[in-house]
């Protein structure tokens, strides 16, 4: 067990991250890191979590004690649930969860996956982080859910919108006061909806702005009355970090939050009309 770290606001944090080899997922890998805590990456590639690793150990070089690799498909339930007891025989406990891995579909292909990636294991993921954290009311304990913010936009992508829309209902629902109460579910469950994050293209102007401008048209068309003050603009996964901590530090149960267009995270607000 290792849980000592470095001054910072999740020393003594001990995170578990999802589809982590890579953008957003690896880039709050990095702030947990960053901030002192102790994390399990978790990626089905084990080329690009080793990758990950590397990086990771150059940039903080006595990070090694505090970060784990975990080989794991979160489709697969229990190889998924071993990643949590792996993580906690390591660190000693967990009391972060981020549900991350996720795919985006087009139209309907590949529906099967992106029920079980981008919703099934999300909703497994949330229960393992009600299960294993121990410290449920300490402020820096919570299960953060990445959804999308095409989740909360008219309907174009039927599996990926559909998928991630859930993933929003699920985190709201889960984490109202009402089943928080019933249930004694003393953790926060949130969820972030990123706007469109693509790294390396900061250098690539031209396919930058044709990939807004595709981005736009697609999310827009999907609108009955289409807002002309839409903007869609391309951030890279650093711009998720204060994001993430932001909703870490700030966020309630049952939240959902936003982090696009490079923007501070904002917090979404829903009209029931039924
Ligand atoms: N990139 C974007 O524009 C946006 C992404 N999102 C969501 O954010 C999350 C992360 O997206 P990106 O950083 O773009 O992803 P990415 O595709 O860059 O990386 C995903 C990582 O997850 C891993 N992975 C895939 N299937 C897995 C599985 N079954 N088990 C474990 N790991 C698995 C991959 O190996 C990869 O390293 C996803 O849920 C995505 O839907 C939401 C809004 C915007
Ligand atoms: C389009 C989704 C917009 C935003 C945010 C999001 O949640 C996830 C984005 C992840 C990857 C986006 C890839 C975008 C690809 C675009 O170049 C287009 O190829 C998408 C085009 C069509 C999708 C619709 C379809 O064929 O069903």
């Amino acid at each position: 067990m290792n849980t000592q770290s470095p001054n910072g606001e999740f020393a003594g944090s001990v995170g578990l991250v999802t589809g982590a080899g890579r953008g957003i997922g690896f880039a709050i890998v990095d702030e947990l890191l960053k901030y002192g805590a102790c994390v399990s990456l978790l990626d089905i590639s084990e080329e690009t979590g080793n990758k990950a690793i590397s990086e990771l150990e150059i940039k903080y070089k006595s990070s090694s004690s505090r970060l784990l690799f975990i080989k794991c498909d979160v489709t697969n339930k229990i190889e998924f649930e071993d990643a949590f007891k792996k993580t906690i025989e390591k660190f000693g406990k967990i009391n972060i969860v981020v549900n991350n891995a996720g795919i985006m579909t087009k139209y309907i292909t590949s529906w099967e996956l992106a029920i079980d990636l981008n919703y099934k294991a999300v909703v497994h993921g949330t229960i393992l982080g009600l299960k294993y954290i121990e410290n449920k009311i300490d402020r820096n304990s919570a299960v953060i859910n990445v959804a999308s913010i095409v989740g909360l936009s008219n309907s174009i992508l039927p599996m990926y919108q559909s998928t991630k829309r859930a993933v929003i209902e699920f985190t709201k629902s889960i984490g109202c006061l009402f089943n928080t109460k019933a249930h004694e579910n003393n953790v926060r469950v949130m969820a972030i909806c990123p706007g469109p994050t693509f790294d390396g293209l900061d250098n690539n102007i031209d396919e930058k702005n044709s990939l807004e401008h595709e981005i736009q048209e697609l999310i827009t068309s999907g609108e009955e009355t289409p807002n002309p003050n839409r903007v869609i603009i391309i951030q890279n996964s650093d711009y998720y970090k204060a994001a993430f901590l932001h909703v870490m530090k700030n966020g309630q149960s049952g939240d959902i939050w936003i982090a696009e267009n490079k923007e501070p995270a904002r917090l979404t607000h829903f009209y029931t009309q039924y």
